[in-house]
């Protein structure tokens, strides 16, 4: 394993099967500090047992983990009063109080009494539940619950926060709050693991994503690297000019990282390309002599990729 400190999570050759079912395998993980690393993939594709193993909740058949430079195997307490976690459904006791919970987590975590309570009010108010920090958690809405998931974790003032489909069943104000929160704990420097099925979501926040098929990790990296990989460009740059369209064309076909371009219209043209090529078509149209109206880019998607990949993956099992 490589130099404490670089990694917050480093897995190598982590397996885990249940009986002869391999749910993941052979999974090399490395997750930087603060960076967030999104993990996306299929129904059953491995995302929930490797956070398992991370936590220390399951352990590995095969392989090691480190989380913090720890073994979750090992030293479970510690790794979970040191990572924040964050599952789909968050479970607090339905007969304690908010307050009630986030005290009894604090206890578990060894906060000394005194900074529990001003750690807990400080939580309570900046999630927005200070007016109901004495009703039973059991009355909570969805969206309640999953604000108390997050003032669990503000209270713990974690290294790392491993969220598993976060915003599942969240309605669409709830969710922007919860993208917000992930900003902020980004600046503040925590490290994020964030599991979704929410591509956009993912595309928004996210340095690098990991991209996970039957317990392997398929693909990693920026988005703009999977869209290199993936779709060969990922750009596309929307072009509108008046004059002569074939020297236009050529110009703008002859621009480096142009892999096609299209006519689409009256004086349009779409270029398909590897990267943000603006400033160089409004160069290429003036010098062929044209006049430039408009300039557009479209940054690739993570839809797309996600999309095309596990086509192409059907496609060749098939075949
Ligand atoms: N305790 C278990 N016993 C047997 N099989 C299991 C167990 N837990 C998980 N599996 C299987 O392992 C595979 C991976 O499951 P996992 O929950 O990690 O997938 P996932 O990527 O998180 O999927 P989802 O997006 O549906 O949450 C699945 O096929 C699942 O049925």
């Amino acid at each position: 394993m490589s130099k404490q400190n670089e990694f917050v999570i480093e897995t190598r050759h982590l397996t885990k099967k249940y009986g002869d079912f391999v749910a993941v395998n052979d999974l090399n993980l490395r997750v930087r500090r603060g960076e967030v690393f999104g993990v996306l993939g299929p129904n059953g594709a491995g995302k929930t047992t490797t956070i398992l193993m991370l936590l220390g909740l399951t352990d590995p058949t095969e392989g090691e983990v480190r989380v913090l430079g720890l073994d979750p195997t090992r030293r479970p307490l510690s790794v979970k009063s040191r990572v924040g976690y964050l599952p789909d459904q968050v479970g607090f006791y339905d007969e304690l109080t908010a307050r009630e919970n986030l005290i009894y987590t604090a206890k578990l975590n060894g906060l000394p009494r005194q900074e529990a309570y001003r750690r807990i009010e400080e939580a309570l108010t900046q999630v927005g539940l200070a007016h109901v920090a004495d009703q039973r958690v059991g009355t909570f809405s969805r969206g309640m619950r999953q604000r108390l998931g997050v003032a669990e974790i503000l209270m713990k003032q974690p290294q790392l926060v491993i969220m598993d489909e976060p915003t599942q069943g969240l309605d669409p104000e709830a969710s922007r709050e919860f993208l917000d929160f992930i900003r902020q704990l980004k600046q503040q420097g925590i490290t994020i693991l964030l599991s979704s099925h929410l591509l956009y979501q993912v595309q928004a926040v996210c340095d690098r994503v990991g991209l996970f098929h039957r317990g392997r990790m398929a693909l990693e990296g920026t988005v703009q690297e999977l869209a290199k990989k993936v779709l060969g460009s990922g750009y596309r740059v929307f072009v509108e000019a008046s004059g002569n369209q074939e020297a236009i064309q050529n110009a703008l076909a002859a621009l480096k990282g142009a892999s096609e371009v299209r006519v689409v219209g009256n004086n349009r043209y779409e270029i398909a390309a590897t990267q943000d090529l603006r400033p160089e078509a409004a160069k290429a149209v003036i010098e062929a002599g044209g006049k430039l109206f408009s300039l557009a880019v479209e940054e690739p998607n993570l839809e797309e990729i996600y999309a095309r990949y596990f086509k192409e993956v059907e496609h060749g099992e098939a075949a």
